[in-house]
Formats: C-alpha cells, sequence, structure tokens
C-alpha cells in the first residue's frame, strides 16, 4: 500500500470544560469530556520515491513548515529511524479543510493525529496507539484524544483518558466568524483556575439520566473568551434560544444540542442570513482511529 486516501479528521465538543488548577510549567490542569463529531478536515496521503515530507495543498496563513501536519510526520519519521535505523519513504499530504482555525473544533490536532495513523500504516511502523497518542501530546494536548478516538472524559492537560457513554444527538455549531488564540484564553487575568475537580462518575450518572440535551459542569473558558470576542457572546446568546448552548474550548465555536435531526434543520433554518451554521451528529468513535492501529 502506498497511499490513503479520504482519511477523516473529525472535529470534537468540549462537552465541559473545568480548569482545576496549573501545572509548574504554566500548562493548565484541566477536566473536560471530548465528543466526536462527523464533520471534519478530510486528508489524502501518498508515500513518495524520495524522503521529503511536502504538503500539497494550501491553508492561508499556515506555512508549511508550522503545519501540524506536517510536524507530526516528521516526528513520526524521525520515531521510525531511532526505532529501526532507516528513514522511512516521505509522503505528500493533502488537507481539504472544512473546519474554521481557532474554532475551539480540535482541527489542526484532529488533522494531526490522522496523519500519525495513516503514516503509522502506510509505513507499517508498528507503533502502539498509547506510542502514537504519547508522540502527539508534545505536539498539541487534543492529539492523543483523537487517537484515543472514542468519547473520553479527560483529565491532565486532556491526556489521561478515560471511554465514557453519552446518548447520541445531533448539534447545531455556530461559527461566529473570528478566530479565537488558545494561549490568549489560558493566559487572561480573568481566568478561574480553581473549579473543584468533579468524580468521573457524577458526569457519567449525569448523562446515563438522558440529560444529553442540557450539558453537564460549564466551560470555565466561555467568560474569558466572550469578553475578549462579543461575536461569541452574541452567538451564544441567539442560541440559547434553542436550547443549553455554550462554547467549545477556547472558542470561537459555540454548540447546542438536539435531540434529533428535524430539530437541528429548525434552527438551522432561523440562522440562515444571520450566522454560520451547521448541524453535526455525535459519534461514537473515530472512522479510522479502530481500522488503522
Ligand atoms: C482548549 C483545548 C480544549 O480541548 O482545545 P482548543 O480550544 O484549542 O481546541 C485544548 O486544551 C488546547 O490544547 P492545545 O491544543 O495543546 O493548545 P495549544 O493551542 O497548543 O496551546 C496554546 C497555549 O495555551 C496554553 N495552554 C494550553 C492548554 C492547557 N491545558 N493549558 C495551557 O495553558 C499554553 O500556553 C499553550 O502554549
Ligand atoms: N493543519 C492545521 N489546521 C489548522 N490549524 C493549524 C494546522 N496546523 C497548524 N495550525 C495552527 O493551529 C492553530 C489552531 O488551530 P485549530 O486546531 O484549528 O483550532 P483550535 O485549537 O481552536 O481547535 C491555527 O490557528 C493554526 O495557526
Amino acid at each position: 500500500m502506498t497511499s490513503l486516501t479520504h482519511c477523516p479528521a473529525p472535529a470534537k465538543l468540549n462537552l465541559f470544560l473545568h480548569v482545576t488548577g496549573r501545572r509548574p510549567d504554566g500548562y493548565h490542569l484541566l477536566q473536560t469530556a471530548f465528543q466526536l463529531i462527523d464533520r471534519g478536515d478530510v486528508l489524502h496521503v501518498h508515500l513518495r520515491d524520495d524522503k521529503e515530507l511536502r504538503r500539497t495543498s494550501d491553508i492561508p496563513g499556515v506555512p508549511e513548515e508550522q503545519d501540524l501536519v506536517i510536524r507530526a510526520a516528521k516526528l513520526l519519521q524521525a520515531e521510525v529511524l531511532r526505532r529501526t535505523g532507516m528513514l522511512p519513504r516521505g509522503a505528500n499530504i493533502a488537507v481539504d479543510k472544512v473546519l474554521p482555525m481557532g474554532g475551539g473544533l480540535g482541527g489542526g490536532s484532529s488533522d494531526a493525529a490522522t496523519v500519525l495513523m495513516a503514516l503509522n500504516k502506510l509505513w507499517n511502523a508498528g507503533l502502539k496507539r498509547e506510542e502514537l497518542m504519547a508522540l502527539g501530546l508534545p505536539l498539541g494536548a487534543d492529539i492523543p484524544f483523537f487517537i484515543f478516538g472514542e468519547t473520553a472524559f479527560a483529565e491532565g492537560v486532556g491526556e489521561a483518558l478515560q471511554a465514557v457513554d453519552v446518548p447520541d444527538c445531533w448539534y447545531v455549531v455556530i461559527e461566529p466568524g473570528v478566530s479565537v488564540p488558545t494561549a490568549q484564553i489560558f493566559t487572561s487575568e480573568h481566568l478561574t483556575r480553581n473549579t473543584p475537580p468533579v468524580n468521573m462518575a457524577a458526569f457519567c450518572s449525569y448523562y446515563s439520566e438522558q440529560r444529553e440535551l442540557k450539558q453537564f459542569g460549564k466551560n470555565d473558558l466561555q467568560q474569558v473568551a466572550t469578553r475578549l470576542y462579543p461575536q461569541v457572546a452574541k452567538a451564544i446568546e441567539w442560541l440559547a434560544q434553542f436550547g443549553d448552548a455554550r462554547m467549545t474550548g477556547s472558542g470561537a465555536c459555540v454548540f447546542c444540542a438536539f435531540a434529533d435531526e428535524g430539530q437541528a434543520n429548525a434552527v438551522l433554518e432561523k440562522a440562515r442570513g444571520v450566522w454560520t451554521a451547521w448541524k453535526a451528529k455525535s459519534l461514537k468513535k473515530h472512522p479510522i482511529a479502530a481500522k488503522l492501529i
């Protein structure tokens, strides 16, 4: 096999996100729940005859060498060299970008996770799931989750993952039209960093009682992002007419859960001409994480 085309890189939503503390290196300790959804970027990976790793599509504002996709591919190539003494073949990687950047949907991290899984297969590198997760972590705290590949309760900086079951539903997601830099939110003096830790069992029993339409807990990053980006506040206010609306990750996107597609369609109809919005269904498993490792 020399290529893998149409590899999905799905988005995630943070159903809740609590900042519970700070590590000595400045990184924040979180508790969050990651939910995959059936909308995302699509990647195409073709092995080359030389050793070069090249991005063959353009992502405005992201130079090739800074692209998480290329950085992830280089990390894995170096790891294979370290393990086998042989540098594997290069690859051309194209990304059909669908997800907005700085949207809190984890697009860059998901792209990187998909590339790690695809190249692990194409190079017959044989890294185990936990090894790929550890390799990706320094590039982005969300990368291990995408390789883990199923709905998860997460702690640490998001790398300590446990599978959980949340009932399926439909989400309406609004892109408020701004890009929020994650670092700006985490460094804000207005961020609260002392939400008391919750028990994973409390999270699980909350959703087992079919309360998926009103989310558990809160997103501690939301108060900071809405202060800095009024468009995010407006989007939440608008979507809250129809249910429990909140921000995902560090923003900018906001979401609301609905029991069926018809209700999501009705909200999208009202959003037309007002917001860039779309619907997505919850995904219990990553479409390729199970197959490619
Ligand atoms: C907030 C979350 C929630 O899933 O997702 P996004 O909104 O970015 O999708 C993640 O924790 C995003 O983690 P990660 O992907 O590592 O964020 P990056 O953009 O690499 O981090 C930018 C900067 O934010 C700060 N940062 C990030 C994560 C964290 N737990 N504590 C931090 O203090 C650090 O200063 C870091 O250098
Ligand atoms: N392949 C990529 N796709 C998206 N963003 C990327 C990529 N590679 C690097 N980046 C950088 O990562 C930043 C965060 O992007 P992204 O992961 O989409 O948002 P978020 O972290 O809010 O979910 C972008 O602003 C961009 O500078």
